[in-house]
């Protein structure tokens, strides 16, 4: 196959000695161009639109076309030959003679100036930008000839003076031009290579993809998938989050019901690490089971605990989440138990999914896929609604959880430990969640953050709450506790358009839930129907108008909930 070359010369003059050059090498087929520098660098980036295979091109031109294209540029290095010819040449003539060029080409015409005892003088520049300068310092100093590249010689003649360019002979340009037939066919060797091994690696049947330190995908075969399952910035994301203290990481991804695990090992190689990915899809089963909700709890949450009976709740599971991995909440609904649950988990798993399992609703044939390894606590609701038959199934689901390494929160009315047997209460603590009513100083603390969470969700106006307010709230009887108040101070926000939460109006708000609690008791006549609607619109306000909530509290499925409060 041939090489294509796109020949770039600096000068006109360049043309006729390249053409002439073109029919002695085998194999390459060459197209001449004349540009000196920005000019070169527009023909190089058509070349590189065209196909070119190399490009040829010679000194501070070759040098910026090596920056403009990805196509390797041959560049036709000055000769001594090149050199000697213009001495003679310039020895012809009598005036006062400057040789400028780079340091590597001037120690060789030094030694041809000495041996032939030529009378040219040096000047040496290190970079283009030096030229100006230097041909200006020539011209003051009285020369009347300078000789040099592309750029010396028009500088030269800007300045007035008589200048020769540097030649290149037919056997510099020959050379270059084998060196770059040479070149390609190394790197057409080396890509079919490549090639052939992407294709050995695309034919077996798994999905692998290589990554740099950046996220920058180097290779990809996908055969579980239509395209790459990853956003780039999921990709940009998965090197920070290795931890190179592991041989293998682990992440996960959930699409939809599917769940992506990706198995990571990391090599180096010229000391820059890559990244294998090993991909695997399955189906997410956790995201079928509809007693099971998963969260990934990044953020800490915020638990008031200004009240000495929390902060002494907040002391037991500090000190306790090291060594145990087992916790009971003990108290009444809306104490915060869940919110604790997020709270142990976030302690010791942030990375990994929290697991809230209504244990009422639970299909126990299923209970061993909660144990997966991206999961990291478990949280077990409603466990007093399991029928007795069922606790030794899950006394051994525990002591598997327990050894999987996972943390489990039970939350209970009361205390249950006397269900198990020792070996978990060892692991286990009971935490005693303290009914508001004994936490008088949570209240501010508990107050400012409903406010703020309705403010920043709802775009309720209430920032700022009088102290009257607190004192007020403080005297009610919060059966429901912070979830209650939580409730209750929703609808008192929404309700209000000022800033600032007054006493007066949350006191007529109070007053008319009294009114509606006394009258709360269950109304025993009409008709079945009746009642039941008046059940479901207790157990709605009491989970907050969650509709999934309270249909699991119900034992029924949203869409019969749903169905039924249209009715
Ligand atoms: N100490 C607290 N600090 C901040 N928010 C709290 C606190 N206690 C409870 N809450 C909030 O009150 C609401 C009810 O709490 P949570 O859901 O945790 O109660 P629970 O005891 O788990 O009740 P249930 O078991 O019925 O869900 C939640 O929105 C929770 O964030």
């Amino acid at each position: 196959m041939s090489t294509h070359i796109k020949f770039i010369a600096p000068y006109q003059s360049m043309v006729p000695i390249v053409d002439e050059c073109r029919d002695e090498i085998d194999d390459i087929e060459i197209s001449i161009e004349v540009g000196n520098m920005e000019e070169g660098a527009k023909i190089a980036k058509e070349a590189e639109r065209d196909g070119y295979d190399m490009i040829v091109s010679r000194g501070g031109t070759a040098q910026l076309l090596r920056h403009v294209t990805r196509i390797p540029v041959v560049d036709v290095t000055m000769s001594g030959y090149d050199i000697l010819r213009v001495l003679m040449m310039g020895d012809e003539f009598n005036q006062k003679k400057a040789l400028v060029g780079y340091p590597n080409m001037m120690r060789g015409a030094q030694a041809i100036i000495d041996l032939l005892e030529l009378s040219v003088d040096l000047f040496t520049i290190d970079s283009i930008d030096e030229i100006e300068q230097t041909v200006y310092e020539i011209r003051e100093s009285g020369y009347d000839v300078v000789i040099g590249d592309v750029g010396t010689v028009e500088s030269a003649k800007r300045h007035g003076l008589e200048a020769f360019l540097i030649q290149t002979g037919r056997e510099t340009i020959l050379e270059a031009l084998e060196e770059a037939k040479a070149s390609d066919a190394f790197f057409k060797w080396n890509f079919s290579r490549t090639d052939m091994l992407s294709k050995i690696i695309k034919y077996q049947d798994r999905d692998v993809m290589v990554i740099d330190e950046y996220g920058q995908s180097l290779f990809e075969a996908w055969h579980s998938f239509d395209e790459r399952p990853f956003t780039d910035d999921e990709l940009r994301q998965l090197p920070l989050n290795v931890d190179f203290k592991y041989k293998v990481n682990w992440q996960y991804y959930t699409r939809g019901k599917q769940q992506i695990d990706v198995k990571i090992e990391q090599f180096v190689h010229d000391e820059i690490f890559y990244f294998l990915l090993h991909v695997h899809q399955h189906d997410d089963l956790l995201a079928q089971l509809d007693w099971v909700e998963q969260f990934s709890v990044k953020q800490k949450p915020t638990v008031i605990a200004d009240s000495e009976p929390m902060q002494a709740v907040m002391r037991v599971i500090h000190s306790g989440v090291e060594n145990h991995q087992l916790f009971f909440l003990v108290g009444d609904a809306g104490t915060g138990r869940g919110l604790l649950a997020h709270y142990i988990h976030h302690l010791s798993w942030s990375g990994k999914t929290l697991l809230e399992v209504d244990l009422s609703r639970s299909q126990f044939e299923y209970l061993d896929e909660l144990l997966s390894p991206e999961v990291g606590t478990i949280y077990l609701r409603h466990l007093t609604q399991l029928p007795p038959e069922r606790y030794y199934m899950l006394g051994r689901f525990l002591r598997k959880a327990m050894d999987t390494g996972k943390h489990v929160v039970i939350s209970v009315n009361e205390s249950v430990v006397h269900w198990f047997d020792t070996q978990l209460i060892d692991q286990s603590i009971e935490v005693f969640m303290p009914p508001l009513s004994d936490r008088p100083d949570d209240f501010k603390g508990l107050v400012t953050l409903f406010a703020a969470y309705f403010h920043q969700h709802f775009g309720t106006s209430v920032v700022k709450i009088q102290t009257d307010v607190i004192e007020e709230l403080k005297k009610y009887e919060w059966r429901g506790h912070a979830r209650e108040l939580k409730s209750f101070l929703k609808s008192v926000v929404l309700s209000e358009r000022g800033y600032v939460l007054k006493h007066e109006h949350v006191k007529k708000y109070l007053q008319e839930k009294y009114s509606t609690r006394a009258s709360s008791v269950f109304q025993l006549e009409g008709t079945l129907d009746d009642i039941e609607h008046q059940v479901i619109q207790s157990v709605l306000e009491e989970e907050d108008y969650n509709q999934s909530k309270a249909a699991r509290r119900l034992g029924i499925n949203r869409s019969t909930l749903w169905r039924k409060l249209k009715q």
